[in-house]
C-alpha cells in the first residue's frame, strides 16, 4: 500500500525522485506550521514556524525539554497524553497552551507519532517523536464568532417566544423588557424603538432603553426636522450603519453631525421594522461609551430582531384597530339605543303633552303609527274596546298634523239622534225642515282646514252613509234643504268600538264607505294588553287628582300596585282612571289604598257598586288602624273625613266592631 501511495505521489508532483534531502528540509522550514522532533523529551529539531509559535529563535529551544515550553497548568495533562499514547500508531493528538517568550499563552493543538529516521536520531536514547503544532488562537476567534452566532440565535428566539401569542395590551411592556435585553446582550448603551406617526414632519420615540449612566431616547413625537438624514433613511427602508461618527456621516448629515456631538454618540445602527409590507418605524442601536465593535455578521441578523419588534408593531396596531372598531360600534349602538331611547320619551313627552301616558310595547307601536299618519291627510280608523283611549289618539293625530292650528271638530255619532245627524253634520238652511228657525253651519263647514272625529262611527245612520261617502271622496255637499254644494277640506278620523266588519255584513254599515275609512286602520290594544302601562297610568292618575283635590300621595303599597297589574280592567283607562278617583276621594294621609275590583284578569267579572265599594274601603281602614276612628292616623283622619261623620256612615252601612274574644 505504502509503495502504490508513494507511486501516486510520484505521478502528481511530477518527479519525488527529484526531491533531495535539502528540500525536505526546505520544506520544513518554510511550512507555516509548527515541526518539532523530540527524543527523551527534548527538542532535537524546531522548525521556524514553531519557533515563531513561541515567539523564540529555534536554535535557542534546541535540547530544551519540551514540557518546559508547556503552561504550567497543562504540563500534567499534556505529559499524561504523551504517556498514554496509541502503542500501535504511536501517536497522539492533544490541545495545550505553550508558554511565548514574553510569558503569554497561546492555544496548539499537537499532533505527535514516532519517527524513524535514524539519520537525525540516535535511537539508543529511545524513540524519537515527530510532532506537529497548530495555532489555535484564529480558532478560538472562530469558535468566539461561532458561538456568538449561537447566543445571538438564542436570543432570537427568546425574543419572539416573548411576543408570540401576547394579547395586544401586553405588547408595550415586553418590547420595553426585550430592549433591555437587547442591550444586555449586544453591549450598546441604548436601543430606542421609533414608530411612524399620522403626520410626516414628526416620528413617535415609544420605547427607549439605556445602561446606567445613559439617559434613555425621550418618549413622544420627535420632529423629523431634527435629523433628517437619519429618519428619512431609515424611513426609506434602509439600514443605517454608521460605525464611527462623525467621520463615517455623509455631508449632508449635518444636523446629525451636530446632534451627536451634542449628545456624544459615537456610532449608530439602525434597521428599519417593516411588516405585512408596511414600514411601521426603526430599531436604533446607539453607542455612547465605546465605538460599537460588532462585526458585520450582527448587523446583517439585526434585520432578523427588526423583524420580531416590528410583527409585534403590527400585531399590537391590529389589536388596537380592532378594539376600536369595536369600541366605535358599541359607541354607536350605545348613541343608537339612547336615540331609540330619547325618541320614546320625545313620543311619550310629545303625547303626554296630549295627555296619552303609557310605556309599554304595544303603547310606543300605536303612538309610532299615530306619528306617522299624523302628517298626512288620510282618513285613520281607530278602532279598540271602549275606553282604550282612541279619543286622546284622535286629538293626538291631529294636534301633529298641520292642521293643528284649528280646532279639531268631535261628533259623537251614537249620542245625536239619528234625526239630527244630517243637519248636525252637513248644516241646514232655515226652514230646511220643521222647526228649522234658523241656518245652520255644519260641522264639516267647521272642521273646514282642520280635522272632523267621527266618534262611534258604528253608530252613524246607514241613510245618511252615502253621503259622507262623497263628502269623503271629494269634500263636497250640500246643506240641508239647500241645493248649493260646498266644497271643504276635512280631515276624517274615525274611532268604533263596534266590529265595522259584521256590520257590513248585516248591512247595516256600507262597505265603500268602510274601505274609505278604513285607510290606515289602528287597532288601540286594551289596558289588560299592556299592563306595563297601569304603573305610569296610575300615577299619572293620582297627580291628576291629587292636584285637584289638594291630596299628595307618595306612597302605592307594591301589593296594591300588583293588583291592579293583575286586574283585568274591562272599562280599560277609563275603568283604572275612575277607580284611582274613588281611591282617591277615599284615602287619606300620603299612601293610597285602592280597592281592587274583584274581578279577574280577563275583566269578565262582578261589579260593585259605590256602597259596597264605600264600605270595604270603610271596613279596611278600621281594620289597618285598629279600629281608632279619631286623632292622628285614626280611621277618620285616614279617609279624610269628620269622625263624626265616619260614624254616621258606618252606622249606614251596618258598619259594627266585631267583638273581641
Ligand atoms: N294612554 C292614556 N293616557 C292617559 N289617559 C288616557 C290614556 N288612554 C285613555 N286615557 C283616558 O281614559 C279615558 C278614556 O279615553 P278615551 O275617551 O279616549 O277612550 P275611547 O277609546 O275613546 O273610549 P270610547 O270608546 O268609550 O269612546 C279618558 O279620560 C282618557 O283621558
Amino acid at each position: 500500500m505504502g509503495n502504490a501511495k508513494t507511486a501516486s505521489l510520484k505521478n502528481q508532483a511530477g518527479g519525488l525522485d527529484d526531491i533531495t534531502r535539502m528540500d525536505y528540509q526546505l520544506l520544513f522550514d518554510r511550512t507555516p506550521v509548527g515541526i518539532y522532533v523530540v527524543q527523551a523529551g527534548r527538542f532535537h529539531y524546531v522548525n521556524p514556524a514553531l519557533g515563531q509559535i513561541l515567539g523564540r529563535l529555534p536554535k535557542t529551544v534546541h535540547s530544551q525539554p519540551l514540557s518546559s515550553f508547556i503552561h504550567p497548568d497543562d504540563r500534567v495533562v499534556a505529559e499524561d497524553c504523551r504517556r498514554r499514547r496509541d502503542r500501535e500508531t504511536w501517536s497522539i493528538r492533544f490541545q495545550t497552551r505553550m508558554i511565548q517568550a514574553d510569558g503569554k499563552p497561546v492555544a496548539v493543538e499537537v499532533v505527535e507519532s514516532l519517527f524513524n529516521d535514524g539519520s537525525r536520531v540516535d535511537h539508543s536514547d529511545g524513540p524519537a517523536f515527530v510532532g506537529v503544532v497548530i495555532d489555535m488562537t484564529d480558532r478560538g476567534q472562530a469558535d468566539k464568532e461561532a458561538r456568538q452566532r449561537l447566543n445571538f440565535e438564542q436570543l432570537l428566539a427568546n425574543l419572539s417566544a416573548r411576543f408570540v401569542n401576547l394579547p395586544g395590551d401586553q405588547i408595550d411592556g415586553q418590547i420595553d423588557a426585550s430592549l433591555k435585553s437587547l442591550v444586555e446582550f449586544l453591549g450598546n448603551d441604548r436601543s430606542t424603538l421609533v414608530e411612524v406617526e399620522g403626520d410626516d414632519e414628526h416620528v413617535m420615540i415609544t420605547h427607549s432603553f439605556a445602561v446606567p449612566g445613559c439617559q434613555p431616547f425621550p418618549i413622544g413625537p420627535f420632529p423629523v426636522a431634527r435629523l433628517p438624514w437619519f429618519i428619512n433613511e431609515f424611513l426609506s427602508g434602509r439600514d443605517v450603519f454608521v460605525r464611527v461618527i462623525p467621520d463615517d456621516l455623509p455631508p449632508e448629515a449635518t444636523d446629525e453631525r451636530k446632534y451627536c456631538r451634542e449628545h456624544g454618540i459615537q456610532s449608530n445602527v439602525t434597521v428599519p421594522l417593516k411588516a405585512g409590507g408596511e414600514l411601521l418605524g426603526g430599531l436604533t442601536f446607539a453607542f455612547i461609551r465605546n465605538q460599537c465593535e460588532w462585526p458585520s455578521e450582527i448587523i446583517v441578523r439585526l434585520g432578523l430582531i427588526g423583524e420580531v419588534f416590528a410583527n409585534a408593531l403590527l400585531r399590537r396596531r391590529t389589536e388596537q384597530a380592532l378594539q376600536k372598531a369595536i369600541e366605535e360600534k358599541n359607541r354607536l349602538r350605545r348613541q343608537l339605543e339612547q336615540e331609540n331611547l330619547y325618541l320614546r320619551e320625545q313620543v311619550i313627552l310629545k303625547h303626554q303633552h296630549g295627555r296619552i301616558v303609557g310605556h309599554s310595547d304595544a303603547i310606543t307601536r300605536v303612538l309610532a303609527d299615530v306619528e306617522r299618519v299624523a302628517t298626512t291627510d288620510a282618513p285613520v280608523l281607530l278602532t279598540g274596546e271602549t275606553g282604550t283611549g282612541k279619543e286622546l289618539l284622535a286629538q293626538s293625530i291631529h294636534e301633529l298634523s298641520n292642521r293643528k292650528d284649528r280646532p279639531m271638530i268631535v261628533v259623537n255619532c251614537a249620542s245625536l239622534p239619528a234625526t239630527l245627524v244630517e243637519s248636525e253634520l252637513f248644516g241646514r238652511t232655515a226652514g230646511a225642515y220643521t222647526g228649522a228657525a234658523s241656518a245652520q253651519v255644519g260641522r264639516f263647514e267647521l272642521a273646514d282646514g282642520s280635522t272632523l272625529f267621527l266618534d262611534e262611527i258604528g253608530e252613524f245612520p246607514l241613510e245618511l252613509q252615502a253621503k259622507l261617502l262623497r263628502v269623503l271622496q271629494d269634500g263636497h255637499f250640500e246643506r240641508l234643504g239647500a241645493a248649493k254644494t260646498i266644497s271643504v277640506d276635512v280631515r276624517i278620523v274615525a274611532a268604533t268600538n263596534r266590529d265595522l266588519e259584521a256590520a257590513m255584513s248585516e248591512n247595516r254599515f256600507r262597505a265603500d264607505l268602510y274601505h274609505r275609512l278604513n285607510v290606515f286602520p289602528i287597532r288601540v290594544p286594551p289596558l289588560r294588553d299592556r299592563r306595563d302601562d297601569i304603573p305610569p297610568l296610575t300615577w299619572a292618575f293620582v297627580e291628576a287628582f291629587g292636584r285637584r283635590m289638594g291630596k299628595s300621595i307618595q306612597c302605592i303599597p307594591r301589593k296594591t300596585m300588583q293588583q291592579l297589574q293583575d286586574y283585568g280592567w274591562p272599562g280599560n283607562v277609563r275603568e283604572l282612571s275612575n277607580t284611582i278617583e274613588r281611591a282617591m276621594i277615599l284615602t287619606g294621609g300620603d299612601t293610597l289604598h285602592i280597592e281592587i275590583p274583584a274581578m279577574s284578569r280577563d275583566g269578565s267579572a262582578s261589579h260593585k257598586t259605590l256602597k259596597e265599594v264605600e264600605r270595604e274601603q270603610i271596613l279596611r281602614v278600621l281594620a289597618e288602624t285598629g279600629w281608632r276612628i279619631r286623632g292622628t292616623g285614626g280611621a277618620a283622619a285616614r279617609l279624610d273625613v269628620k269622625p263624626t261623620t265616619l260614624e254616621a256612615r258606618m252606622a249606614r252601612l251596618g258598619i259594627t266592631r266585631p267583638n273581641r274574644s
